[in-house]
C-alpha cells in the first residue's frame, strides 16, 4: 500500500455522514473535556502548573540524546541515546495532559519493547540500529510481508518511533519558524498530516487531530519545554533540529537500502 493509498483522499471521501458524526462525537468530548480537567485548559496560567510537575526537564537535554545518538563518526545511529530521548519526548508529551495519554502508551509500548532487546542476551545486536538490522535480517527474524511470527521485531517497532521523528521534525521546524501569532494545534496537525497521519487508520487520525485542538498556546508551550525566554528556545531548536534531521536521514537510507519502510 502506498502513503497516497493509505492517508488518501479515496478513504476520506468515502466517509460521508458517519465520519461527520464521529467526529462532531470527538469534538464534543474533546469540549467536555476541556471544561472538566484544568489540565486540558488551554490558558497560560493552569497550564503553567503542569510545569511543576516536569520542573527538572528541559527540552534541551532531550534534543541532546539525538545529537549523541550519532556517535563520533556520524554513521551509525546509537540504541540507548535513541530509546532515551524518545522517553523524554514521551515525558514532555504526559505533561500536555491525559489527552494525550493515548499517544504516550503506544510509545511507551515500543520503546519497552526496545529496552528488552538492549536487556536480552542478544544486547549488543542491538547497540545500533544497523547492526539491529543486519541481525535481525541475517537472523530471518523480521516479518517482511505480513505480521506472524514476529510481530514486534526490532526493525518495525523502530520504524514505528522512525515516522513519529518525522512528525516532530516537520512540528519543530514550524515552531522555529512561528510567530507570538501562530497556533500550536495548526502547526501539530500540519505537520502530522504531512507525515505519520498517512499510516494511520482514519479513526486514529481523527482522534489526533481532536487532541491536536487541546495543545496549550505557543508561549506555554515554549514554558513547559523549560529551556528560558521565546529567543533561547529558537536559538535552541536552531542548534538542535539538524541533529534530529540527520537522525531521521540515516535511519530512513538504512532502511530504504534494506527495503524496510513498509513493514507490516
Ligand atoms: C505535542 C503533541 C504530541 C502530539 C503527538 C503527535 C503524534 C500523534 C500520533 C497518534 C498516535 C496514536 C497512537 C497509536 C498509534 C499506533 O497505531 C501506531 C502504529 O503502531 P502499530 O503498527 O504497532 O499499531 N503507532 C505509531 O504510529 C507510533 C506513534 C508514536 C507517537 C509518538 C509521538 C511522540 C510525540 C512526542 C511529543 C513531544 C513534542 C515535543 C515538542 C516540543
Amino acid at each position: 500500500m502506498t502513503r497516497t493509498a493509505r492517508g488518501g483522499i479515496s478513504r476520506r471521501s468515502s466517509s460521508s455522514k458517519t465520519s461527520q458524526c464521529v467526529e462532531c462525537l470527538l469534538q464534543r468530548l474533546l469540549c467536555k473535556l476541556q471544561v472538566t480537567d484544568p489540565n486540558l485548559s488551554r490558558s497560560h496560567s493552569s497550564f503553567l502548573k503542569m510545569t511543576e510537575a516536569v520542573e527538572n526537564f528541559s527540552l534541551k537535554d532531550v534534543l541532546a540524546d539525538f545529537k549523541s545518538c550519532l556517535g563520533n563518526d556520524n554513521q551509525a545511529v546509537l540504541m540507548d541515546y535513541y530509546l532515551s530521548g524518545w522517553k523524554g519526548l514521551v515525558k514532555f508529551m504526559n505533561s500536555l495532559g491525559t489527552i494525550f495519554t493515548f499517544v504516550s502508551k503506544d510509545a511507551v509500548a515500543k520503546i519497552q519493547i526496545m529496552e528488552g532487546y538492549r536487556n536480552s542476551a542478544e544486547s549488543d545486536k542491538y547497540i545500533s540500529l544497523q547492526s539491529m538490522v543486519a541481525y535481525e535480517l541475517a537472523a530471518k527474524l523480521v516479518d517482511l510481508e505480513k505480521r506472524s511470527d514476529h510481530p514486534n521485531s526490532g526493525c518495525r517497532t523502530i520504524l514505528r518511533l522512525h515516522r513519529a521523528l518525522r512528525w516532530l521534525q516537520l512540528f519543530l521546524d514550524r515552531l522555529k519558524t512561528s510567530t507570538a501569532e501562530s497556533k500550536t494545534s495548526t502547526m501539530c496537525t500540519n505537520a502530522y498530516n504531512e507525515s505519520l497521519s498517512n499510516y494511520h487508520p482514519w479513526i486514529i487520525r481523527k482522534t489526533a487531530t481532536v487532541a491536536f485542538c487541546a495543545l496549550p498556546n505557543r508561549d506555554a508551550f515554549f514554558d513547559v519545554m523549560n529551556v528560558g525566554t521565546s529567543d533561547e528556545v529558537m536559538a535552541m531548536l536552531n542548534e538542535a533540529m539538524p541533529y534530529v534531521a540527520e537522525v531521521y536521514e540515516i535511519t530512513q537510507q538504512l532502511y530504504a537500502q534494506h527495503n524496510l519502510l513498509d513493514l507490516p
